[in-house]
């Protein structure tokens, strides 16, 4: 029998301390229910305007890979939306699975997609730093974007191409000019709803913004993500796979779409 010592040394280690808070109220991910999302025509549209040249570098931080960003001006700023304020581009990083039946965090109508891309802005107009907006309930927002299997992404692969220098854990490498807007949907439409990180500090601080409209990548780039590990250079190698949360109940949430 699998102890529960050993199931939960099986399991990474951030996952090894409690997965829920306490008194947490709003917490990500959700299964977003289509038919009990609620349209709300006060929503605007929301406006992304990204400088390629505040991209610096991709960082495996034994978790996900992130792609960082030089948030200390409003060059890479998103506003509207759900958004009272304007909120600074800080990273981006992806949830995946070992396989494509699973790997996002959210979920439609309870489907998984093989995985899920996570832009992080935070409230630079109404906090002084990222890790004070971290701790406040309209300190971040994160939009989110679901990959499906279909088409090569050219404007991924150039992230894909290095992510062998990424490969162990605390790893860097330079990557000094990205647009992130080339990994959105064109098409406008999303879900809005009031949420959390979806790993430790778990803070219930992130607004977050997910596009209906997935974009498409091919099987060889999901792959490229599967050969990256949590472990660093010289420890017994772990894939760096299932790197999601298990989805979070919706308690008394309402889903607002942009779109009828
Ligand atoms: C105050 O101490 C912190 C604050 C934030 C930390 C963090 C460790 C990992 C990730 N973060 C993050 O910034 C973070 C975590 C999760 C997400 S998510 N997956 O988009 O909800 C986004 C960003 C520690
Ligand atoms: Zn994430």
């Amino acid at each position: 029998a699998c102890s529960r010592k050993n199931r939960n040394a099986a399991l990474h280690p951030l996952w090894q301390s409690p997965l829920t808070i306490p008194g947490g109220t709003r917490q990500s991910p959700i299964n977003i229910q289509w038919r009990d999302s609620v349209y709300d025509p006060f929503l605007k549209p929301l406006k992304i305007s990204y400088d390629p040249t505040t991209c610096l570098h991709i960082w495996n931080n034994g978790y996900s890979f992130l792609v960082e960003f030089d948030d200390s001006t409003d060059r890479s700023i998103i506003v509207g939306g759900p958004l009272e304020n304007q909120y600074r581009l800080k990273q981006f990083h992806f949830h995946w699975g070992a396989i494509n039946d699973w790997g996002s965090e959210h979920t439609v109508d309870s489907k998984f997609y093989p995985a899920e891309l996570h832009l992080v802005h935070w409230n630079a107009v109404e906090y002084p730093s990222f890790e004070e907006a971290v701790m406040e309930g309209n300190g971040l927002a994160v939009i989110g974007v679901f990959l499906k299997l279909g088409a090569r992404h050219e404007g991924l692969q150039t992230l894909v191409d290095a992510l062998p220098a990424v490969k162990h854990k605390d790893t860097v490498i330079e990557f000094d000019v990205f647009d992130p807007s080339c990994l959105l949907p064109s098409c406008p439409d999303y879900w809005t709803y009031a949420g959390s990180l979806t790993t430790p500090p778990l803070t219930e601080s992130v607004t977050w913004i997910i596009k209906k409209k997935p974009i498409e990548v091919d099987e060889d780039q999901l792959e490229a993500f599967r050969m990256l590990l949590f472990t660093s250079d010289g420890e017994e190698e772990k894939r760096m796979v299932d790197n999601f949360r298990p989805l979070q109940p919706l308690m008394d949430r309402t889903v607002r779409s942009s779109f009828q």
